[in-house]
């Protein structure tokens, strides 16, 4: 089953043209290496193997940009900006100025579909036509191992190579919710392109796309009810960072009840009753579900060519070669794991490179633990961003038991998030040295809430990734004032005590930590 948008025009409507590959003929084609799929991780794999002179074709069902440019990361970041600017702009009332309104839902319209066409040189199936791919369109299935059949809306063409690379992403997994199969409803591919400006949004999931989309509806007008079922939102993250991102959702007005799952739903476009589990019900004028997605791995023919794989992706090694088919190469959030566009884009460049040629394999290989896409650092792009690296707390107390040592940093202590009337955290994960002292000292893992979070995660996470002592950064001089001062105050609560420093306490296990909650649960 598809979503549709609240108006029952489909996806097809709003489609740039650009951004289509060509229907070419039905004659078969040959290349050294075939990507499925137009995506983040199949863009880097293409472009990676056409650069190394191999014939690469590539083949996209749909547009190439994949999730990420049309209905992910960057309209989802666009509105998020637009919100916030709308939000800033009512918050200059505290200054004695009359800021009041909201912008005409047309003009949030444009600006998303700007922002969108502005990446057309980059993505589209002219521009990679230039870099030496060559892109056609329609939906791929394998008919026997190294031959492909591409359905297309003028007939099928028959695709064969040496090497395939499989990037067809992920789609959304819908709840077990009665009655969704019965109501309108919004997922990510359709939430943006609602021509109007919903009234009351009901959002199912606090993960990210729910607190993103929860945040940005609510900035922009939008009356928002968001329910998640476990005890916190973002519960991937820790606990302190759902409890200040809670706070700051219900202060703007978003109507979250935690431990809340959406049981039932029923209604029509404009007027739909969400129950929960509990037996409370909630009105609201459109649906969102936000409940997380699934490495699209069906009708793909997998089976025939005895690929491995299960729910939770293409079973691929470190260096993201089928563990099956050594000529299958995964790449993207079809192989499972974490699902990133840089996560994508690292695992199309591990695939793109092991298509190659043994020498392209070797690099894979050497690449691969250095890239490994579990140790990435993510983010979420509220107000204030959450952004997280890592192990949390009681992850590493599972691991490491009484050897962690965790540094808290307030940014009252951050003169620069003074000036600016902002608050925020770190929270840097440690696993002690030999005898307390720095000697084997390792961060594993951090959290940071605040203005420039995710910028501030990257450095956080430096003496890990690149395998340097953390000593390092707490030495680094870092320009006054800035929120960059955050990362080496941490650093040096972790050698030293100052007033200024970040604290230093002994892991707590799970009990102490969900104490740690701003707010109790509610429904
Ligand atoms: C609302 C939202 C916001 C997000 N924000 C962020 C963010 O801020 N930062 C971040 O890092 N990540 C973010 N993500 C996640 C990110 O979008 C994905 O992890 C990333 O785009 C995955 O890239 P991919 O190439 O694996 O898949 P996709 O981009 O989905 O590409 C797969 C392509 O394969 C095509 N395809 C599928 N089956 C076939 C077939 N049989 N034949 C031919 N073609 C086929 C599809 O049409 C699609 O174009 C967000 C996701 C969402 C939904
Ligand atoms: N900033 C970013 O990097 C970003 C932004 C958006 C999405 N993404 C990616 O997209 C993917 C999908 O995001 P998502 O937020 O949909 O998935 P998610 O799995 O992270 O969160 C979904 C949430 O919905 C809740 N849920 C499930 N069923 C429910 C029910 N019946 N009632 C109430 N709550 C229910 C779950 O408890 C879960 O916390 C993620 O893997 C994420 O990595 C990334």
């Amino acid at each position: 089953m598809t979503s549709v948008s609240a108006d029952g025009s489909s996806q097809a409507d709003r489609r740039p043209a650009w951004a289509h590959p060509t229907d070419l003929g039905t004659t078969p084609l040959k290349a050294d290496v075939v990507v499925i799929g137009g995506g983040s991780a199949g863009l880097t794999a293409a472009t990676l193997a056409a650069a190394m002179k191999r014939r690469v074709i590539l083949v996209e069902r749909d547009r190439t940009g994949g999730e990420c440019l049309f209905t992910g990361c960057v309209p989802s970041k666009t509105l998020l900006s637009l919100a916030k600017r709308v939000h800033t702009a009512h918050a200059a009332r505290g200054l004695g100025l009359e800021v009041g309104g909201l912008p005409e839902w047309s003009v949030v319209q444009r600006e998303l579909r700007g922002v969108i066409d502005s990446f057309e040189e980059v993505d589209s199936p002219q521009a990679l036509e230039r870099r030496g791919v060559t892109v056609i369109g329609g939906e791929a299935t394998f008919v026997s191992p190294h031959v492909l059949e591409v359905r297309h809306a003028h007939g099928t063409r028959t695709v064969m190579a040496g090497q395939f690379i499989l990037a067809t992403g992920s789609e959304v997994a819908l709840p077990d919710i009665a009655g969704l199969d019965r109501v309108p409803f919004l997922t990510h591919e359709t939430v943006f392109d609602l021509p109007e400006r919903p009234e009351h949004l009901l959002v199912v999931g606090g993960g990210p796309i729910g607190c993103e989309l929860s945040q940005a509806f609510a900035r922009l007008g939008s009356r928002v009810t968001t329910v998640q079922e476990g005890p916190r939102l973002l519960p991937q993250d820790e606990p302190e960072a759902s409890g200040a991102l809670l706070e700051a959702l219900r202060r703007e007005g978003v109507a979250v009840h935690l431990n809340a799952t959406a049981a039932r739903v029923e209604g029509t476009a404009g007027g739909m009753r969400l129950h929960l589990a509990s037996g409370t019900s909630m009105e609201g004028t459109h649906l969102l579900i936000a409940t997380g997605k699934r490495p699209r791995v069906e009708g793909l023919g997998l089976d025939v060519i005895g690929a491995d794989y299960d729910r939770h992706g293409l079973k691929v090694g470190a260096n993201m070669q089928s563990v099956s088919c050594p000529w299958l190469w995964g790449a993207g959030d079809v192989v499972g794991g974490p699902k990133f566009t840089h996560g994508a884009t690292e695992r199309g460049i591990l695939a793109g490179l092991g298509a190659l040629a043994w020498w392209g394999r070797a690099a894979a290989a050497l690449r691969a633990p250095a890239a490994h896409v579990e140790d990435i650092p993510w983010v979420t792009y509220t107000d204030p961003e959450v952004a997280h690296w890592g192990l949390t707390e009681v992850q590493a107390v599972e691991r490491h038991g009484d050897r962690v040592v965790v540094v808290d940093y307030d940014f009252h202590q951050l003169d620069r998030a003074a000036t600016e009337n902002e608050t925020g955290f770190v929270k840097l994960v440690t696993v002690g040295g030999v005898f307390g002292t720095p000697l084997g000292l390792k961060v594993v893992g951090a959290q940071v809430v605040g203005p420039r979070a995710g910028e501030l995660i990257q450095a956080l996470s430096l003496p890990a990734r690149l395998n340097i002592h953390p000593l390092r950064l707490a030495l680094l001089p870092v320009s006054y004032p800035t929120y960059a001062e955050a990362v080496r105050q941490t650093y040096l609560g972790l050698f030293t005590d100052g007033p200024a420093f970040g604290r230093r306490r002994a892991g707590r296990a799970a009990s102490g930590q969900q104490a740690g909650l701003a707010r109790p649960a509610t429904t």
